[in-house]
């Protein structure tokens, strides 16, 4: 059994992947078995699959939960009424469009009128389905209210959940989590959980993916430690509610619509369980970032937390990189994010602070999209700003600062309500139309400080 870490009402067990147990009842696990005949305390064994039985045991997840009553126990499946039309979990030429311009949106306001998490998330963009197992989904959340009376329940793949404003609660069958601006939480498809908001209104962003689990990055040449350490993950503690609750829903987003199926009792009702398919969150001020000592500016690949691989190696379905507080010590170099085109395609977000890249119009909760080869780089400011301060810059620290990207080999289609939202940025493009040319044809070392028009 791994130590436990407790972090005020909440009780962590730590380690990224590991093959964990918990009991919120001595005893409540079976100590030899998976499926005795009868359990302890009359529990009822239930088991979760995250990948199929025979995954290779490297990858393979599942857990067991010890429960006062099977999930099983409810209703039939029924379409909610009213159904959250703003979710996509397979896009097509008929549900969304794809679009190379650079997108930019402000942070979208939270709602007046009463809204939790399930009807506050919105689909920003995404690419493949969540029926062929391939392919991934960008949302974001505004949210003013706890959810009540109902669990959701994701069958179509894994939240990875970044709270930019306000602190989830996030009840789930493994136990509670509490996750803050600057964590994040990640839901592998299938749990049931419901999201409270202990500090009020709440906003955020959700990568899903389809098909495939996160994973921790290959270190390479880095070595075995460094970037998120396993240790930093956390993963609840058995944590159970004995509760008759007639008219409880669970509302499960199955291939991107929404169904209710009612029961009697509260669903977090699993006394003990073990498994390695597990909730979790992270810290972010945790990483240990690495980077260039010398020249140079390193691929943000050396900034990746999470990675879902796709089957190609080193191609990831979808990435989670983060750009945290860090030295810039590199000698006689253009030290921002360089201008480029990627064939990879690239969301990102900002949790608080700014990002170097962009001196004004990226704001925390706001978001932007840069497709596939769309190009993209520092804003005119941050040009101008960089060369005006020259070479001679000793180490600077990047403080204050969390910005992150969802990386994906695969091609975001855009929601409708993205594009015609009233938080898009018309004017992104603008950013980048004063760049001026500095070429001058008669001095090989021009001076740009002095280039003025
Ligand atoms: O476009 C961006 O701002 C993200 C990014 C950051 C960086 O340091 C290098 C490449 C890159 O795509
Ligand atoms: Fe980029």
């Amino acid at each position: 059994m791994e130590e436990s870490k407790a972090s005020g009402d909440f009780q962590y067990l730590s380690g990224f992947g590991n093959h964990l147990s918990s009991e919120a009842l001595v005893g409540a696990l079976p100590a030899d078995q998976n499926s005795p005949l009868i359990c302890p305390y009359g529990l009822y064994a239930e088991q979760i699959s995250g990948t199929s039985f025979t995954t290779p045991r490297s990858h393979n997840l599942f857990s067991w939960f010890y429960r006062i009553k099977p999930s099983v126990t409810h209703e039939p499946f029924k379409a909610r009424v009213p159904s959250n039309e703003r979710l996509l979990s397979e896009f097509s030429q008929s549900n969304s469009t794809t679009n190379p311009t650079q997108l930019r949106w402000k942070p979208v306001e939270i709602p007046d009128s009463p809204t939790d998490f399930i009807d506050g998330l919105f689909t920003v963009c995404g690419s493949g389905s969540s029926f062929m197992r391939h392919g991934y989904a960008i949302h974001m959340y505004t949210a003013n209210k706890s959810m009540d009376k109902c669990a959701f329940c994701n069958a179509d793949g894994d939240f990875l959940i970044v709270p930019q404003q306000g602190s989830l609660v996030i009840t789930t069958e493994c136990g509670r989590l509490k996750v803050s601006p600057g964590e994040i939480a990640i839901l592998p498809q299938g749990f049931r959980f419901t999201v409270n908001l202990p500090d009020g209104p709440s906003r955020g962003y959700v990568g899903e993916i389809f098909g495939t689990h996160f994973r921790l990055p290959d270190l390479g040449p880095i070595g075995a430690n460094g970037l998120a350490s396993p240790r930093d993950f956390l993963v609840p503690t058995a944590w159970y509610e004995d509760k008759f609750n007639p008219g409880y829903t669970i509302v499960q987003k199955f291939g991107g619509e929404l169904f209710v199926a009612v029961q009697d009792f509260s669903p977090f009702n699993v006394v003990a369980w073990h498994g390695n398919y597990v909730p979790y969150k992270y810290d972010l001020n945790k990483f240990c970032p690495y980077n260039t000592v010398l020249f140079d500016h390193s691929d943000p690949s050396i900034n990746t937390v999470l990675t879902a691989p796709s089957d190609k190696p080193g191609v990831a379905l979808l990435d989670f990189v983060i750009f945290p507080p860090r030295w810039l010590v590199a000698e006689h170099t253009f030290r921002p994010p360089y201008y480029h085109r990627n064939c990879m395609s690239e969301f990102m977000g900002l949790v608080y602070g700014g990002y170097e890249a962009k001196v004004d119009g990226f704001l925390p909760g706001g978001a932007s999209l840069h497709n596939c080869m769309t190009p993209h780089g520092p804003d005119t400011k941050s040009y101008e700003a960089t060369i005006a301060r020259g070479n001679n810059v000793g180490p600077s620290k990047i403080t204050e600062t969390m910005a992150f990207m969802f990386e994906s080999c695969l091609i975001p289609r855009i929601t409708p309500w993205a594009l015609q939202s009233p938080f898009l940025d018309h004017d992104y493009y603008q950013c980048w139309i004063g760049l001026r040319s500095h070429f001058n044809q008669k001095s090989e070392v021009p001076n740009l400080q002095n280039n003025g028009e």
